[in-house]
């Protein structure tokens, strides 16, 4: 259960980060309003550079206090962790773009995993080892999670939609 909760705890980064984004409102598309070769947007207007530069703050900050814990270069692996939870960000908005799904749009299991498993492929260029238990653990963790706060973001009208 302990090697479950250390796992998790790695990933506390990527929570924050990803639970940042939102915070910010109207920003700058990273795709520019340009459209991709089937004429749609590339990502959307949810993925914005506010949004990523916000989301690699508190992403990073969080990783001071993993520091104390894990050592020094735990800033280092926040940063990458965070920045890769949003590369899997982008590249569900991607896919949902793709799917024809728009903005804002539903698509349970992308919505919930997508930077889990941006997180999860940081963790593992860095040679920071997660065996299968604590991805799941993981997984199931911001499932749960990642359903009741954009439910709690909603309420609060941080986002638009309750997903
Ligand atoms: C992770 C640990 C150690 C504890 C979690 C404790 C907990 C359950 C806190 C409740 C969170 C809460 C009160 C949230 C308020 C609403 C909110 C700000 C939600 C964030 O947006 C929803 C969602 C957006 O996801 P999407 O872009 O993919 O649609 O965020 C994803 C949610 C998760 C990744 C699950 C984990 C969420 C958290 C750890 C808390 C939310 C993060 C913050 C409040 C960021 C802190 C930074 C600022 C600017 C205050
Ligand atoms: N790189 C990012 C990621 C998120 N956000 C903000 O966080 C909100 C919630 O993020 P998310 O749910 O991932 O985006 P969606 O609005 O659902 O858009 P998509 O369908 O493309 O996921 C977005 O609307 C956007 O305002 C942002 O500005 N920049
Ligand atoms: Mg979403």
């Amino acid at each position: 259960m302990l090697s479950l909760l250390i796992g998790f705890s790695f990933y506390i980064p990527a929570f924050i980060a990803n639970g940042s984004g939102p915070f910010v409102r109207k920003g700058t598309p990273i795709d520019r309003g340009k459209n991709f070769i089937d004429g749609r947007r590339i990502f959307g207007d949810g993925k914005t550079f506010e949004g990523l530069l916000v989301a690699l703050t508190f992403g990073t900050t969080v990783g001071l206090i993993l520091a104390k814990f894990y050592g020094n270069w735990w800033i280092f692996v926040s940063f990458f962790e965070s920045l890769f939870a949003m590369f899997g960000d982008m590249s569900g908005a991607f896919i949902k773009r793709r799917l024809n799904i728009p903005r804002g749009g539903r698509a349970i299991l992308l919505d919930q995993l997508d930077f889990v498993i941006g997180a999860t492929i940081a963790l593992i260029i860095l040679g920071i080892q997660i065996n299968i238990y604590q991805f799941i653990f993981v997984a199931i963790i911001a499932f749960l999670l990642h359903i009741m706060t954009n439910d709690i973001a909603y309420r609060l009208k941080i986002k638009s939609v309750p997903w």
